[in-house]
Parts: structure tokens; sequence; C-alpha cells
């Protein structure tokens, strides 16, 4: 691709989301500008990814063809502020906080500018990204398929109504966080009952991938799939029915509830 690739902030996503970027092989490291606030990450980006990360954000914003906003919410504000008259007239800025909207966005640019909102994941990394998005009236037909291929690169890319982006956090921005819970305490399990510590994450992460797969790839519903594991009268049954004694699904839909709630309200 053609388009250079900025991202002012270079913490944990936009890591991830580079590091798939670099993965898929979709631009030249010389295409791709970064910024960060500390020495140390700017040394970190530098180390592990070998792009250039600058302290600098107007570079970056003059550099960008599309610009990726990756600091937190709270520094949006800030942030477009200091960039606005610094960018490039066709720039398409992509945002990746929580609770930020479109018209929000382009309030703060203060003109006509192509937002795409997304909700990408950390996945990103190793190329297994989920990212939501939708896109501001303002993109060219080849813009959004350029977006799409950016997006794609680094793991799906589902376009959704703006009304649903702060549902999706809960789903699959933040939702690796507690599939790692997951993953932990199955190991933890495992070393319970006398399995070694390495081991012991591998077969539960392995099982974790696969099962995941199974749902993609065969399209058969979960509880199908769940069923088809449960022997009458076996050990998985009475692990399933120790699971809802202790409230499994409806402690997942709490984590959800408050992880939406929290969402919508980072965008102020
Ligand atoms: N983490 C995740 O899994 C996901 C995060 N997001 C969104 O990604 C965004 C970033 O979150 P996350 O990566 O977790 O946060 P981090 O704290 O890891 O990263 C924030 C980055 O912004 C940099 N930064 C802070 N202030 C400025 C500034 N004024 N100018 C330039 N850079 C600045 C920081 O620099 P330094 O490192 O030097 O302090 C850091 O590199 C948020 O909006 C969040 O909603 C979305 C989906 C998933
Ligand atoms: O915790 C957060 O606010 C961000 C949004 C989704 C994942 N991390």
């Amino acid at each position: 691709m053609e388009k250079t690739i900025g991202f002012i902030g270079c913490g944990n996503m936009a890591q991830a989301i580079l590091g798939g970027i670099l993965k898929a092989d979709i631009v030249d490291r010389s295409a791709v500008m970064t910024s960060a606030r500390t020495a140390a990450t700017r040394k970190e980006v530098e180390k592990k990814f070998q792009v250039e990360c600058t302290e600098d954000n107007l570079a970056v914003a003059g550099f960008s063809d599309v610009l990726f906003l990756s600091i937190k919410p709270d520094q949006y504000e800030k942030v477009i502020a200091e960039i606005k008259d610094e960018i490039k007239e066709d720039v398409i800025i992509v945002t990746i906080a929580a609770g930020i909207t479109l018209d929000w966005m382009e309030a703060r640019f203060g003109k006509a500018v192509k937002v795409v909102r997304t909700m990408p994941n950390t996945p990103s990394l190793v190329g297994e990204g989920m990212t939501a998005y939708c896109v501001n009236d303002r993109l060219t037909h080849k813009e959004l398929n350029e977006v799409y291929t950016i997006l794609g690169s680094f793991g799906k890319a589902e376009s959704v109504e703006e009304s649903l982006m702060d549902a999706i956090p809960a789903v699959s921005g933040s939702s690796p966080a507690y599939v790692f819970m997951f993953i932990e305490a199955l190991a933890d399990g495992a070393v319970l009952q006398g399995i070694p510590r390495k081991q012991a994450y591998k077969m539960a992460a392995q099982a974790v991938l696969g099962a995941a797969k199974m749902v993609l790839e065969t399209g058969t519903h979960p509880g199908e799939l769940k069923d088809a594991v449960c022997s009458p009268g076996g050990a998985t049954i009475e692990a399933v029915a120790a699971l809802e004694k202790n409230g499994f699904k409806g402690s997942i839909l709490a984590a959800m509830e408050a992880c939406g709630r929290k969402s919508t309200s980072l965008g102020g």
C-alpha cells in the first residue's frame, strides 16, 4: 500500500496494531511513524519494531496519510488541539478510543475530516485481532477499501452501526482480558492437579484456541459444541454444573454490563 501510517501514542494497543500491520507486510517500515510521551517507550518501540518513534506529535501528523490516535480518551482533546492545523488535507483519522464518537472528533478538528471510529483488541499483534469500525460520510469508496485493507491486515474487521460501538469493548475490545484470566485459571487448576506450569499454559491456551476455531469454522452453535463434550454421566457435565452453580454465565454478563457502562462514559 502506498499510504503512510502514523500513530500518536504508542502503548499497548498501538504496538499490537503496529506489530500486526508489519507482520502482514502491507507497508514498508519507512512509511510508518509513531510518537510517545516518554523516552522509555520511544526506545522500546524503535527497538521492537524498527520504526521511527518521536516525541513530536506534529511531525507524525504532518507525515501521515492514515493517522491513528492511539492515546487514551482523556488525551484526545489536548492532542487534537495540538495537531489539527498540521494534518494533511486528505488524511484519514482513525480513533481507537472507547467512547469517542465520530461527531465529537469532527467537532474537535473544527473542519471536515475523514474519521474512522474503531474498537480493536490486542490479539492484533499476532494477526488475530477483532476490530469493529464505523466511518463518517467523508471517505471515498477507494479510501473505504484502503481502511478495510489496513484493519483487515491484523485480524478480522467488521463494519457496525455507530450506535453499537459502545457495546464492542465488552465483547471483543476488552474481552481478551477475561479470556487471559480464564486461561490463567485453567492453568492454575492444572498445576493444582500436578501438571507442570509451562505445559499447563500451553494446554489451556490451545484448548481455548481450538474451541474458538470450532465456533468460527464449523458455524455450529456453541451450546451444541458444548453438548458434544459432555458425555452422559461423565466428567465434563460435573464441571459444567459446578460452573453454573457459581454463576459462570451470569458473572460474565455482569462484567460486560459494567464494561459497556464505563465505555460509554469514557468519551466524556
Ligand atoms: N489496551 C487495549 O486492549 C485497547 C485499548 N484501546 C484504546 O487504545 C487507546 C490507548 O490505550 P492503551 O494502548 O491501552 O494505553 P497505553 O497507556 O498503553 O498507551 C498510551 C500511549 O499514549 C502515549 N501518550 C500519552 N499522552 C500522549 C501525548 N500527549 N502525546 C503522545 N503520546 C502520548 C503514551 O506514551 P508513554 O508510553 O511514553 O507514556 C503511550 O504510549 C485508548 O484510547 C483505549 O481506549 C482500544 C482497544 C483495546
Ligand atoms: O480498558 C479500556 O478502556 C480499553 C478499551 C478496550 C480495551 N481497553
